[in-house]
């Protein structure tokens, strides 16, 4: 099967700039993204996330390598075909309407609809905007034009979705309303690429993450395979008898960190203790886990 997105030992330099030499903010990134997947980019500032989704959506040129969007060149505007890109800080024409904003992106991309306002008003309504489909979006909070934006790109059915910083901007309802709409379109065999700087925004989404770090591709991991690399699992449980080593919590919990080898043997001094398991994690927290990567390679 064709790929989504296909990367291949992308550069970017940008050209000096007054007294600035020429900056590499890609240095040769390869990555293959499957359809259907759901592909997180973290990264901290400055590493070379939007330079590669302006690449990926043809705002920018590379330097050097390939990319294309399922076998197609992206410096073919064919590539842009079903695809939904909502840029960091998205602008808006702000004299006209998010229901109008929506109409538009079905007119570009040839999208037929029986009922093209109840479509529009449908994604509109999804994303906590029907109230306000029908006012010209000058004025809109960053959170309402990010909405937009969303409501836009999914209004036209794409086959992919590239998302710069989807959740900037959105208070934590909005973001948790975001995920789970974008939840939905994975669901349904969409493709997304997006990119954050905060990996637990996005963990519940991402089959995989890559993670940038000074213009290269540090490490692409499951969840699954980050949560594995943490050594050391807490135990939190509930119970009268103190159990050798826990430390007790108000309320007659008691929790205790142990290497994940020693998990069983905790479990059945627990169990013989009478206790009742409240809850065993990864004691480090998925983005901790990736640091340790980073660090390690
Ligand atoms: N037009 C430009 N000219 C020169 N340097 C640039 C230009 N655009 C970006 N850069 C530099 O390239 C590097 C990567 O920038 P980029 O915007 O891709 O990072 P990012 O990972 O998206 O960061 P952020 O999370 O802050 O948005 C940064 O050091 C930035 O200063």
């Amino acid at each position: 099967m064709t790929a989504a997105i296909d990367i291949h030992d992308l550069r970017k330099t940008y050209p000096r700039r007054w007294a600035s030499p020429p900056f590499e903010a890609l240095k040769g990134v390869s990555l293959t993204v499957a359809e259907g997947e759901t592909f997180g980019f973290i990264g901290p500032n400055g590493a070379g996330k939007s330079t590669l989704i302006k690449i990926l959506t043809g705002v920018m040129r590379a330097t050097a390598g390939t990319a294309q969007l399922f076998g197609v060149a992206v410096d073919n505007s064919a590539a842009r075909t079903g695809l939904g890109y909502v840029p960091e800080n998205p602008s808006l024409p702000d004299y006209l309407t998010p229901l109008e904003i929506l109409g538009m992106g079905l007119a570009l991309h040839k999208r037929q609809v029986t009922d093209k306002k109840a479509h529009c008003m449908h994604w509109l309504e999804r994303f906590g905007l029907g109230d306000v489909a029908n006012k010209t979006v000058r004025g809109f909070s960053k959170g309402m034009a990010q909405r937009t934006a969303l409501a836009h790109a999914l209004a036209v059915q794409p086959r992919l979705l590239i998302l710069d910083e989807p959740l900037s901007g959105l208070d934590p309802i909005g973001r948790r309303d975001v995920v789970d709409i974008l939840a939905d379109y994975r669901k349904g065999g969409g493709t997304i690429f997006l990119t954050s700087h905060v990996l637990h925004d996005v963990e519940r989404l991402a089959d995989r993450f890559g993670l940038i770090h000074k213009g290269e591709l540090r490490a692409v991991r499951s969840p699954a395979e980050l949560a594995g690399e943490d050594d050391r699992v807490l135990v939190r449980s509930q119970g009268a008898a103190a159990v050798d080593g826990m430390q007790p919590e108000p309320g007659g919990r008691w929790v205790i960190e142990v290497p994940r080898t020693a998990l069983w043997q905790t479990l059945r001094a627990l169990e013989a203790a009478g206790h009742a398991v409240i809850e065993v994690k990864p004691t480090l927290s998925l983005e901790t886990a990736f640091l340790h990567v980073v660090q390690g390679g």
